[in-house]
């Protein structure tokens, strides 16, 4: 079954978002584009959010999101319960934001990263496989403030 991957972006995010549209396409992974497409000054946490309902809603399977720094946006999502966003900088904490916190979506900031970091970033986190276990506990943990700080 294909992949969807939902990516977002705001003004500072937006030009590595294209390549990685192209990149996950190239891979034959389904994208759901959820803006924004030009350079015209954007709030991230719309972006953040439109990705983070594609995900917990399941209409896309894990989503990117990027902004200048990928900090901005990665809070956004990350205020979407069930969504687990990772910030990473590099291959190693990509593939480790799957491995140890199976995080549904990647967050990058496109001021911050050269093309080719951030797609071996994306390309790590794809590849990698959650290991369960321990990691499992913390996720439930994870959960459960999650409803005890929405009650
Ligand atoms: O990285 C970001 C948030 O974490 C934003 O992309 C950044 O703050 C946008 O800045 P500006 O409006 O000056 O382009």
């Amino acid at each position: 079954m294909t992949m969807k991957i939902a990516l977002g972006s705001d003004h500072g995010g937006v030009a590595l978002k294209q390549v990685l549209i192209q990149f996950l396409q190239e891979r034959d992974i389904e994208v759901a584009d959820a803006g924004t497409n030009s350079d015209e000054s954007v709030d991230y946490p719309d972006f953040g959010e439109r990705v983070a309902l594609l995900v917990v809603h399941g209409e896309a399977d894990a989503g990117i999101v990027v902004c200048g720094t990928g900090i901005g946006i990665s809070i956004a999502a990350n205020k979407v319960p069930g969504i687990r966003a990772a910030l990473v900088t590099s291959p190693e904490m990509a593939r480790l934001a799957k491995e140890h916190n199976n995080a549904n979506v990647l967050a990058l900031g496109g001021r911050i990263l050269d093309d080719a970091t951030a797609t071996a970033c994306v390309a790590a986190w794809l590849d990698a496989s959650f290991e369960g276990g321990r990691h499992q506990r913390r996720l439930d943990r994870i959960t459960a403030l999650e409803e005890k700080s929405c009650r």
